[in-house]
């Protein structure tokens, strides 16, 4: 090759690897850009090449990308209602990508392209991971067999709570509707995703209160019950406070993996491993990237990273349920379900305006094999955390049973207080 342009990096004759990663992208071509010409500048500037065209020769290994499948998407397709939206596929070569590094994997196929004036719009949508390139991250340490192991669920899906206001009480308080909630039936606490160590509730403090609870819980329920506790912070202090969640015998951590950063989440999956813990993650922030459709970064491709950097549960929505925008629910759960070069699956965690009048619609959306998360829906109950929790799992065991809510309601004061407050409709 005497040297490239982006003209090179375009190839509709080109048929992939298996060791390609292949991305899918939709795209929004700049005016007076066609589509052809802005998929070879998308493959170009996330591989090897510029505005410029280059000299190759000597000490240059061919490291292109290739733009080889451009799809029309039609009138209307664009943001502006314009025609010449397309969906593109990209293939990467492995060798372009350092194994296990997801943050340098990023910086080529969800890097400047993102600010690209040769697209008004562009979004990764899907990719396709190479055995290769997926085997060099760890995955998951336990996925869904949490819900088994840990807990002994069976049929039913576990269920979380996260105590509301979501920051403001006291440590006391916080451990205090801890309780309440495990007792009602809650397999786990939850904090909410900006409750770290703030001087109303210091991590430490609440660590060892809420897990002294947690063992009242226990001892009074005789069912295992555990403590999703918000490590997030810098990458040094998430190892401290990861040990000190071991040393107080916790099972697991909770992780904000976009706002650390997957290079964060990558260290602290390895601490997680040598002491045992699983890792719940949050995923707050994820709509500055995904929400609008034409641009950013789909949940989807949010979610497959999770995976691979080895997340063990993760928020993915509620099928429309709830108070959240929320993508493919359902697709994104089976993904993370399916079968990758055997690394374990994800339990996905339904969390964001649920109650238990929307239990039966949920679960037939996402299966049981999931977390069900209410902090509202719990802590608003009119006869407050306790009976909160008592209706959401009389919900879900309904659910286990194959009985309508209202059958169930008729043996659950808690329920039926819960279907009259909020009866079955979605909140917002
Ligand atoms: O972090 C979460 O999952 C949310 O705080 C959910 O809260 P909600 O159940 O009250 O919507
Ligand atoms: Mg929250």
């Amino acid at each position: 090759m005497a040297g490239i342009t982006y003209e090179d990096f375009l190839d509709l004759s080109f048929d992939p690897a298996d060791s390609d990663l292949v991305c899918t992208f939709r795209i929004v071509p700049a005016d007076g850009m066609d589509v052809e010409s802005a998929a070879s500048r998308v493959a170009s500037e996330s591989s090897n090449g510029t505005w410029a065209a280059l000299p190759t020769g000597e000490g240059f290994t061919d490291m292109r990308a290739m733009a080889f499948d451009i799809e029309a998407l039609g009138g209307g397709a664009d943001a502006d209602g314009g025609t010449d939206a397309a969906e593109i596929k990209v293939a990467y070569p492995e060798g372009l990508f350092e194994p296990g590094s997801m943050p340098q994997i990023l910086s080529c196929i969800a890097g400047n392209i993102m600010g690209m004036k040769a697209v008004d719009t562009i979004r990764l949508v899907d990719c396709e991971w190479p055995e290769g390139v997926a085997t060099s991250f760890a995955g998951p340490q336990f996925g869904s067999s949490v819900r088994q192991e840990v807990f002994g669920a069976d049929d039913r899906p576990i269920l979380a709570t996260v105590p509301k206001p979501k920051v403001g009480l006291s440590t006391e308080r916080h451990a205090e509707v801890g309780y309440e909630a495990w007792t009602g039936g809650v397999d786990l606490l939850k904090d909410d995703e900006n409750l770290t160590d703030q001087e109303f509730n210091p991590f430490h403090d609440r660590l060892v209160e809420s897990l002294a609870e947690r063992d009242a819980a226990e001892d009074e329920t005789g069912e295992p019950k555990s403590y999703l506790i918000n490590v997030t912070a810098g990458t040094n202090e998430m190892l401290e406070r990861v040990d000190q969640v071991a040393a107080e015998g916790c099972e697991y951590v909770m992780v904000d993996v976009i706002t650390t950063g997957w290079a964060a989440v990558q260290t602290v999956r390895e601490r997680c491993e040598e002491l045992g813990l699983a890792i719940h993650a949050h995923r707050a922030m994820h709509a500055a990237f995904d929400r609008l459709p034409q641009h950013g970064v789909s949940m989807r491709v949010l979610a497959q990273i999770s995976r691979l950097v080895g997340v063990d549960q993760l928020h993915t929505g509620t099928a429309g349920l709830g108070k959240l925008a929320n993508e493919d629910t359902v697709g994104i759960n089976a993904w993370l379900r399916e079968d990758l070069y055997g690394l374990n699956d994800v339990l996905p965690v339904a969390s964001g305006g649920l109650h238990p009048g929307l239990v039966p619609d949920l679960l037939d959306a996402t299966g049981t094999n999931v977390c069900v998360q209410a902090g509202g829906g719990i802590h608003g109950h009119p006869d407050g955390t306790h009976e909160g929790a008592k209706a959401l799992r009389a919900a879900v065991d309904a659910y286990a049973e194959d009985r309508s809510l209202a059958s169930k309601a008729e043996e659950s004061p808690a329920l039926r207080t819960a279907i009259d407050e909020w009866g079955t409709e979605t909140p917002r």
